[in-house]
């Protein structure tokens, strides 16, 4: 292990930096989104993200976790010989579509989370937007045209939420919402993540991706402002998928959210070292 390498004086180091960031974040909600394309499909291997999770509750933060699983569903959608089709980021969603989305979100995805987390002594309860209202959604309007049943978060109903929260319980979310008429929606999970993270007054809101952050020719930018992202999606370099993750990150600013991060969940330990180090990775979005 890496920590055979460091001295005892360097190993009570890593645990005193800490502190500040542990007394800080104690008792504060920490909505983090996992994205399909940082979980890796079932292996039976401990994920390294989930240990993070658990670290983080284990030390008092309150973690609520909102999962993707774009890959996963695009998967099934294979098999079933059915094409995939996006629309800035959007999976066009037939009924078809919907039934594969419910299957894998509700279903497969948030299941292998859950269980991982049980089986590693954290407490954890899997849910859908669908449950208890939390998301409640209508149809997501889109200029270039109709995209079946995508949805988009109208109101959050947090009870049940702070419910789980209250017992001592991980929620585990998945991004599916109804409407009034019990009509059902897929929502983008970042989208999803970022209603959350406004609704319950998360102090910090971090999306788990594949990249490194937000990339403009092949560097990470650090930090981004809200302005700034309105330039980089209008002259391209912010596309495809990463364009409901920035407007997430600015709903949820808007929410109070004081903290908002775009990070790689494939980097070793990407979480701890953001939230308990000095250390910045990622990107950092702002407000202003
Ligand atoms: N400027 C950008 N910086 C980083 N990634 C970008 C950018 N523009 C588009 N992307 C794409 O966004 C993807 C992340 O979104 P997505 O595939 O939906 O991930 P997730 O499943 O984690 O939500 C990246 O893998 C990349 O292909
Ligand atoms: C409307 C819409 O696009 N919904 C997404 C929901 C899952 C998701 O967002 O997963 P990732 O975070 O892994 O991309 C989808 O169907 O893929």
């Amino acid at each position: 292990m890496m920590t055979e390498t460091l001295s005892p004086a360097e190993k009570a180091h890593v645990l005193l930096e800490a502190l500040p960031y542990i007394q800080r974040f104690a008792g504060k909600i920490v909505v983090i989104k996992y994205g399909g394309s940082a979980i890796e499909p079932d292996s039976g291997a401990i994920d390294p993200v989930i240990l993070d999770i658990i670290w983080l509750k284990q030390v008092g933060l309150l973690p609520v976790v909102v999962h993707g699983g774009g890959k996963a569903i695009t998967r099934l959608l294979d098999r079933l010989g059915h094409p995939a089709q996006f629309v800035d980021g959007l999976r066009v969603t037939d009924q078809t579509t919907l039934e594969a989305v419910e299957m894998v979100l509700g279903g497969q995805v948030n299941q292998q989370l859950v269980a991982a987390f049980n089986a590693n002594g954290c407490k954890a309860a899997g849910l859908t937007g669908v449950d208890g209202g939390l998301l409640a959604a209508r149809k997501k309007e889109h200029p270039s045209g109709d995209l079946g049943q995508v949805g988009e978060v109208q109101a959050v109903n947090t009870d049940l939420v702070h419910a789980l929260l209250q017992n001592d319980f991980l929620p585990v979310i998945a991004p599916l919402g109804c409407d009034e008429s019990g009509a059902r929606y897929n929502i983008n999970a970042d989208s999803a993540a970022g209603a959350l993270a406004a609704a319950l007054g998360a102090e910090k809101l971090i999306l788990l991706t594949d990249v490194p952050g937000i990339m403009k020719d092949g560097q990470v930018l650090n930090e981004v402002t809200s302005s700034e992202v309105q330039e980089l999606i209008a002259d391209g370099t912010i596309a495809g998928g990463m364009v409901p993750k920035v407007g997430a990150c600015l709903e949820a600013l808007r929410g109070g959210a004081q903290l908002v991060h775009i990070l790689n969940g494939k980097e070793q330990n990407a979480l701890l070292l953001e939230i308990f180090t000095q250390r910045g990775i990622g990107t950092l979005v702002r407000g202003v």
